[in-house]
């Protein structure tokens, strides 16, 4: 991966950033504005929000303040999960584009494939909620549409019926959660996989004689090995800081490459208290 502002292509043919910002937990004004700042400064064109974050209006007003149309972001926001069913979820929408204030979100994800009051008839509830989105695609409201945390039997109900196939499935991965099959399954439909939550084994991993002398081969923190051990996957990873210097830090891994070796050990990594959610669990 050469640099922090490469593109992949998704499989309606819009290009979308590499290595995004995460930024669940920050509501606070000050935070969104230092932190974004700090991101768009050192790279970052990808920021993640979702109406679940309550923090789509503080995100717009950071990005309002730089000048959006020279930087050429890429925002993704998600439908909360009490916003299911088509007539809701068009609101839903409106309500993010508005908070956002743009005329347009780049990428639009159903958040949770099963939500509280609708766990029976999960199935119907996605097509149905997901031609909503299909229908603000053709409007133009959103640029691109996915999902997120949905493993194979949810993807294989949508997209057999649907018009439109997602373009993105935003799951947990990391060392310790790497969930094999649902995104060989992404690779094979042509979906891009995003990681939520890379930097979880921060703690576990820090005390690993092995990472240890990683740090040292490649001058390198154990947050930045797990962004390029996510990169080196292919995947998209999200990373959230509420410290724009953290924020910084968490980009600078675009000039190393961990090797084939020192990626098998990461691979084989496992964490007694780090798990896949179980996303059959209502929400
Ligand atoms: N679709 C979904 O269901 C989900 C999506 N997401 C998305 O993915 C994004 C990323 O996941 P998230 O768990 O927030 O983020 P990360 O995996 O990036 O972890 C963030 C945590 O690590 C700390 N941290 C960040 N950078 C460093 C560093 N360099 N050194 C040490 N500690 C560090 C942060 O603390 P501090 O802030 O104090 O720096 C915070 O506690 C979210 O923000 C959200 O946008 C997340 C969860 C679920
Ligand atoms: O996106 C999200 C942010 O974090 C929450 C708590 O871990 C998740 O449940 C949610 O899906």
């Amino acid at each position: 991966m050469a640099s922090i502002f490469d593109m992949t292509e998704l499989n309606n043919g819009v290009r979308m950033p590499v290595f995004g910002l995460g930024t669940s937990g920050n509501k606070d004004q000050t935070v969104c504005n230092e932190t974004i700042k700090a991101a768009v400064d050192a790279g970052y064109r990808l920021i993640d929000t979702a109406q679940m974050y309550e923090n789509e209006e503080q995100v717009g007003k950071a990005i309002h303040q730089l000048e959006l149309s020279d930087k050429n972001l890429f925002i993704t926001s998600k439908l909360d999960n009490t916003n299911h069913g088509y007539e809701a979820a068009s609101k839903a929408i409106d309500d993010s584009l508005e908070k956002l204030g743009l005329e347009y979100i780049d990428l639009y994800l159903i958040h949770w494939p099963v939500v509280k009051g609708r766990e029976g008839s999960w199935q119907e509830d996605n097509i149905e909620t997901w031609r909503a989105l299909e229908d603000a695609y053709d409007a133009g409201k959103v640029k691109a549409i996915g999902v997120s945390n949905f493993m194979v039997k949810h993807l294989e109900n949508l997209i057999s019926n649907c018009r439109i196939k997602p373009m993105v499935n935003q799951i947990r991965l990391h060392p310790g959660v790497l969930q094999e099959e649902i995104v060989v399954f992404c690779e094979k439909e042509n979906i891009t996989v995003e990681a939520w939550s890379p930097l979880s084994p921060l703690k576990q991993m820090s005390e690993d004689e092995k990472v240890k002398a990683m740090m040292e081969k490649y001058r390198k923190t154990i947050a930045q090995l797990l962004l390029r051990f996510s990169l080196q996957h292919n995947f998209i990873p999200l990373t959230k800081s509420s410290k724009a210097e953290r924020v910084v830090e968490n980009a600078d891994v675009f000039d190393f490459e961990i090797s084939k070796e020192d990626m098998d050990y990461l691979n084989r990594l496992k964490f007694d208290d780090l798990e896949a959610p179980d996303v059959d669990e209502e929400r």
